[in-house]
């Protein structure tokens, strides 16, 4: 039974705002701006989605961006996201952004931070669902790069919580962006990165050591270091757990064989996210229901992933504690 998932009161915490991009909205946003696009239909466009790795899905998750151009397309990007997510139970969610995708295209960053940020408000008073923007460095790109990009993103300091690194991970190792991410901590920024996702243990290591991240996306890989699984079990790090972009993307080839089960029995802090839901055919609780069914997951075990959610995030205490407190009254049955 689904029923239990569809109202669990839930966050969101690894969602890249550029992988919600709808085929319908990508038709649509390219006839508005003039944008040729390599399909004839929306449904051309979903037969291309099948991916043997996370590099054949990057190429496309780029090419999908070239029909975001003005502020009004992040905006409705966002604005729907929003809208699908709260349908979805989330009451917090936050928000990866990459502004290189954008920037090296020649869209400001204040055009793509402007939609995204207006609809983050807007959604909020809408829809009541409460928000935090993390900006990603692309990780394929010289560190220079992503360093000129925390640059420009000091300007909107306030708005933005925290930095993330993304993109190609195989032979792109976090340390290469240990200064940048210095950099950040000591502007105030909080920080996460992906690893482990097909990249080897010394990546997720790496992300803590040199990183010095407060979450870990994805993390998969972790559980092949008895070492690294007992450090993560020791900090309490949350791990930000994507399974149907893992089966996407040839992680796992079948998700009774997912590794949120060893996760859970190494007593590791995961949460459940979507990743790019417009690419890897599901929404934050198609992730939840895809692993209740491949692993038989209690509604106790939902509820403690929901509880989780909340905790991993970025909120402050008392609005945690309120919202895992919600948890709670649901999962008791009040
Ligand atoms: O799943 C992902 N992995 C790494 N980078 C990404 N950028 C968007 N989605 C992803
Ligand atoms: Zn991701």
């Amino acid at each position: 039974m689904s029923d239990f998932i569809s109202a669990l009161p839930k966050a969101e915490l690894h969602i890249h705002i550029e992988g919600s991009l709808e085929p319908e909205m990508m038709f649509a946003l390219a006839g508005r701006n003039g944008v040729k696009l390599p399909y004839d239909s929306v449904e051309a466009v979903r037969a291309a989605y099948s991916f043997a790795n996370l590099q054949e899905f990057l190429d496309l998750y780029y090419q999908g961006m070239s029909v975001l151009l003005r502020e009004e397309d992040f905006y409705d990007l966002t604005l729907a996201y929003l809208r699908r997510s709260a349908a979805d139970g989330v009451k917090h969610t936050e928000i990866f952004f990459d502004p290189q995708g954008h920037t090296s295209r020649g869209v400001a960053f204040a055009t793509v931070f402007n939609g995204i940020h207006r609809a983050l408000q807007d959604g909020e008073r809408e829809l009541g669902i409460t928000s935090k923007l993390i900006l990603c460095f692309l990780r394929h790109l010289p560190a220079e790069d992503a360093m000129a990009t925390l640059e420009a993103a000091m300007d909107y300091r306030e708005h933005i919580v925290g930095v993330g690194l993304d993109s190609s991970e195989n032979g792109h190792p976090p340390e290469l962006f240990t200064a940048v991410f210095a950099k950040a901590r000591e502007a105030g920024f909080l920080a996460v990165a992906h690893a482990g996702e097909e990249g080897p243990p010394a990546y997720v290591w790496g992300a803590l050591n040199a990183l010095a991240v407060d979450r870990i996306d994805h993390g998969n890989r972790a559980l092949e270091d008895p070492a690294l699984v007992a450090e993560l079990a020791a900090r309490s790090m949350p791990l930000t757990v994507c399974p149907l972009s893992n089966l996407c993307l040839g992680g796992v080839t079948d998700l009774a064989d997912h590794p949120l089960r060893a996760m859970l029995d190494h007593g590791l802090f995961v949460t459940l996210n979507s990743d790019d839901p417009a690419y890897f055919g599901g929404y934050v609780n198609e992730n939840y229901r895809a692993m209740q069914q491949a692993l038989g997951l209690s509604d106790t075990v939902l509820g403690q992933i929901a509880r989780n959610s909340f905790a991993a995030s970025f909120l402050d205490d008392e609005t945690k504690a309120a919202r895992i407190a919600e948890v709670d009254r649901y999962v008791n049955g009040g």
